[in-house]
């Protein structure tokens, strides 16, 4: 804690010292004050030490931390709060005799004799102390709080004096920002010494959530508090000042902390006040001037600071507890505490307005000396050097691409004037695979538009042709990216027949882009091919982008033609790679964990798959919210088979709000499409289901898996809205195609697809024949998800397969499991979804809760068939033009059901059938 006494020497008429009575008492201990069991448990060991160091940049708790110890031992305390005025010999002498006096009630005469004789001798002074307090068996603390004003040498030798012979009741603690010159190594050597370093003093996560409690009206979760504590890295102040102005909701909290990180002017005036005051003005100038340098060394401060001794101005930096931490066990690299940078670098533009830039570029250059280019460029962009950005991006661009660091790629082209970077093709190509990486297709296209306007009356013809096709493959990528695949096959088919053989990166772009077309055409063996070769040329060339780009799409094609055990191989590949091509940030690392998220959810893996979505949400996130669509849609479906409608309700809101505003390719629409289709289906909202039905994309030749989808979608939408005749229609030319272009997985959705029209036609047949096939198809695919999509009818739909088919035994297996899943599944809408069915009526018998008049007297099939209908809620007219009989027939049914059901009313029939069916549907 800074003194708040004023350090005034106060001397009396007669020449004697008079003591301000509050530096000598134990400050108030703050009603708020966080217990720190961690740190507690460590002080407890103290008396087998001869002192306790805490030590620790200002405000770091060195104070608060010992009245909270202090407050738990029951000892007579002497404490001492030491200002500036106290770095003279006798009046720290004569504080220090007065508050071990009040403590102990001890040494009058030591006090006396300070009081009054002037000068003293430090040393035979303290003896006499030491003598007079003698003979006592009670504990003592002394606390020497803010020891660091002290930089008088007969003091810091008087103390160790004191240290060395002090007697055993005594425990000497100091509290500093610096690490103060008592024989600290010796201490520690012998350990002798109880420390607390700055790295302990920091609040860590459970000492911050408790401080958090105590203060604010909500309470933090760990996902909001980790990020904050890591960015102030636990300095309790800057927590204190959050906490302090903080208004009473979460939001308003966290723009709050968000402005104090990022150097709110009472951060930046306490540091001004608290720490600058006490520094000299060399050492300011190399604080301000070596901020630039996000971490440092001797060569590095030489070069930017100008300073001769680099690391021995370091090492006092670290000793004066000036916010800087050594990264390595030698103490040659340092750096400082992140919003202390930003206070120096806000000092250093105050006080040498303009210096910025030329400290950056000697930061660059130093850097570059040592052989560290991230750095080096991050620097040259800072100082915006352009030279020094050119030279290091067409020397080094290309690894960076490569690695993956397309972010401060970017920044660094960004930096560089635009009509520069036009006249230089690399850079241009550079630049527009960067923005095709990042998602930023305006860009690309605009970057290679303006160097064509320049480029071609800087070269020769030939050059420029050449450089024309490599544009041209980056065109080709872009619009196999947009779904243009015509326009990219003839792109990447031109830049093939016109690039030279050696220019194999960019070959090999435009393979994989024809494989790409060629998958989308429905030729899937050509394209598996071509994406092999793709990959192993990538492999060769180190092009990490690339290699995984042809891995998710051999993934998809493995997908598409059913196997999707294979995709899944594939997909740990890809992974494979990426960790060890350490690339896992890419932004293509979300294609891979969705395809896999696709393939788990597949399997009805769905904590798998939702893990795989979250991930690639996290990558994307740089991106923005538009690219998380595809991830939005698989969380849906997620949840919608865990039956929890609140939160598949907001991401089907997602998913609409981000379609409004954006147009996407084909595939991502058309599963989006699908999972708010299912979602609908599930809430029974058929307004939804017209509506989407009227705005639907037009049908396209489906030969491959996203114009499958679509179709599929639009067959959805009329079997949902009870036409199933045209779904029929759709589904049926829809299969020829899948089956023409060998779309395993597809055909495999169709049937079950197919399944559910006819059933909804009382086609019982053709709808268990498909369900049949789409059983069988499912033994290569694995399928499970898709078929509990259907909802809870699935499970009279299986039960009736398996009574009127011979199944195999893994199709069999496959029915049950499928059955007793559709059961447990908790579905959206609480009403009661399968109808009566005479298959149904084995199990329903052999349930315990039935009418009793039900097993001993049965209700004869037309009666079953009646009660069902009763139960569809038609009237007894529309069940007589049903079943084709007149409607007095019915009425004797309906008669002789509720006599065996002892019912005498409609709504009880139907309660009975609820409560039968029920015991089938699950839920
Ligand atoms: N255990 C704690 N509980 C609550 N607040 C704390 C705690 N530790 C530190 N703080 C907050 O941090 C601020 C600084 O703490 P403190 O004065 O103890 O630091 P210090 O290291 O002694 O500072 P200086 O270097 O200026 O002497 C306090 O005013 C308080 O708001």
């Amino acid at each position: 804690m800074a003194s708040a006494h004023l350090a005034k020497t106060v001397e009396s008429g007669s020449g004697q010292l008079v003591l301000i009575p509050s530096k000598i008492s134990v400050p108030n201990r703050p009603s708020k004050l966080t217990h720190r069991p961690r740190l507690a448990s460590q002080l407890a060991d103290y008396s087998t030490h001869q002192l306790t160091l805490i030590h620790g940049p200002a405000g770091y708790g060195k104070t608060s931390l010992s009245l909270d110890w202090i407050n738990q031992l029951n000892h007579p305390v002497a404490w001492f709060s030491i200002d500036s005025a106290d770095n003279e010999p006798v009046r720290f002498i004569a504080y220090l005799t007065a508050c071990l006096q009040q403590a102990t009630q001890r040494c009058p005469q030591s006090l006396e004799q300070v009081l009054t004789a002037n000068p003293i001798h430090f040393e035979s002074h303290i003896s006499r102390l030491l003598m007079e307090l003698a003979n006592t068996d009670i504990p003592v603390l002394l606390v020497l709080d803010d020891y660091h004003w002290i930089d008088n040498e007969v003091i810091h030798q008087g103390l160790r004096f004191l240290i060395k012979h002090k007697p055993a009741f005594l425990h000497i603690v100091i509290n500093s920002r610096s690490l103060p010159p008592l024989g600290l190594a010796n201490l520690r050597l012998h350990d002798q010494l109880l420390e607390i370093a700055p790295d302990q003093l920091a609040f860590d996560e459970d000492d911050a959530h408790q401080f958090f409690a105590d203060r604010l009206p909500f309470s933090l979760t760990p996902c909001q508090l980790a990020p904050l504590l890591q960015q102030v890295e636990g300095w309790p102040t800057v927590l204190q000042l959050i906490a302090l102005l903080s208004t009473p909701d979460i939001d308003s909290f966290e723009s709050w902390a968000n402005e104090v990180v990022k150097g709110h002017t009472y951060l930046l005036d306490y540091l001004a006040e608290e720490v600058l005051t006490q520094v000299s003005p060399e050492i300011k100038q190399f604080l301000y001037f070596s901020s630039v340098l996000d971490s440092m060394n001797d060569y590095l401060v030489k070069t930017v600071t100008g300073v001769e001794n680099g690391q021995a101005m370091l090492e006092q930096l670290e000793q004066l507890g000036l916010f800087i931490t050594p990264l390595d066990c030698q103490r040659h690299w340092y750096r400082y505490h992140p919003l202390f940078s930003t206070f120096l670098r806000h000092q250093l533009g105050k006080h040498y307005p303009g210096q910025t830039q030329t400290l950056h570029q000697r930061a660059c250059a130093g850097w570059q000396q040592l052989g560290y280019i991230h750095e080096a460029l991050t620097h040259a962009i800072a100082g915006e050097n352009h030279c020094a950005l050119t030279e290091i991006l067409l020397k080094h661009g290309w690894s960076f691409y490569q690695q993956g660091q397309c972010r401060i790629l970017q920044q660094a082209l960004n930096s560089i004037p635009s009509a520069t970077l036009a006249t230089n093709a690399e850079l241009t190509m550079l630049g527009a695979w960067v923005a095709q990486n990042l998602y930023q297709y305006d860009d690309v296209e605009n970057l290679l538009v303006q160097a064509e306007q320049k480029l071609p009356q800087q070269m020769p013809q030939p050059q420029w042709q050449e450089i024309q096709c490599e544009f041209n493959t980056i065109r080709a990528q872009l619009a196999m990216n947009l779904g243009q695949i015509k326009e990219a096959q003839m792109l990447a088919q031109d830049a093939l027949a016109n690039l030279p053989e050696e220019r194999r990166r960019i070959r090999t772009v435009a393979l994989s882009v024809l494989g790409e077309a060629s998958f989308c055409q429905g030729q899937l063996t050509k394209a598996q091919q071509m994406m092999e070769e793709a990959e192993q040329l990538a492999r060769l060339r180190g092009a990490s982008q690339i290699a995984l780009w042809t891995l998710c799409q051999q993934s998809e094609i493995a997908m598409a033609q059913g196997y999707l055990q294979k995709a899944f191989n594939i997909q740990d590949k890809a992974l494979q790679f990426a960790t060890e091509h350490q690339v896992n940030h890419l932004p293509i690392m979300e294609f891979i964990h969705r395809v896999r998220a696709q393939v788990l959810f597949e399997w009805h893996h769905l904590d798998g798959a939702e893990k795989h979505s979250l991930a690639g949400i996290e990558i994307l996130r740089p991106q923005g919210e538009h690219w998380f669509l595809q991830c939005y849609a698989l969380l849906a479906k997620i949840t919608l088979l865990r039956g929890k409608h609140t939160v598949c309700a907001d991401y089907i809101q997602k998913l609409q709000q981000l379609m409004q505003g954006d147009d996407y390719h084909s595939d991502w629409m058309a599963n989006a499409h699908a999972t708010m289709l299912a979602y609908w289906q599930a809430t029974q909202d058929m307004a939804a289901i017209e509506r989407w039905q009227q705005a639907a994309p037009p049908l396209s030749p489906a030969t491959n898996h996203f114009y499958q989808c679509h179709a599929r979608n639009r067959a959805r939408a009329e079997i949902y809205l009870n036409q199933p005749a045209k779904a029929i229609d759709i589904l049926t030319s829809l299969q020829q195609q899948a089956v023409k272009y060998r779309l395993i997985t597809d055909q495999n959705r169709n049937h079950i697809c197919f399944a559910q029209a006819y059933w909804s036609q009382d086609e019982r047949e053709l709808a268990l024949e498909h369900l049949e096939q789409a059983l069988q198809l499912a033994t290569t695919t694995g399928f499970i998800s898709s078929f509990l999509l259907i909802g809870k009818s699935l499970i009279v739909m299986l039960k009736a397969l398996k009574q009127d088919y011979p199944l195999a035994d893994n199709e069999l297996q496959r029915a049950e499991r499928l059955i007793k899943l559709a059961q447990q599944q908790r579905s959206l809408n609480k009403s009661i979804t399968i109808t009566l069915d005479e298959t149904l009526i084995g199990d329903i018998l052999l349930q315990a809760d039935i009418p009793e008049l039900i097993k001993s007297t049965p209700l004869t099939k037309r009666e079953w068939q009646v009660l069902s209908l009763i139960h569809s809620g038609l009237s007894n007219e529309q069940i007589a033009g049903h079943l084709e009989v007149a409607p007095s027939t019915i009425k004797t049914h309906i008669r002789s059901l509720y006599q065996k059901l002892n019912v005498n009313h409609r709504d009880e029939a139907i309660d009975i059938a609820n409560k039968m069916l029920r015991t089938i549907q699950g839920d």
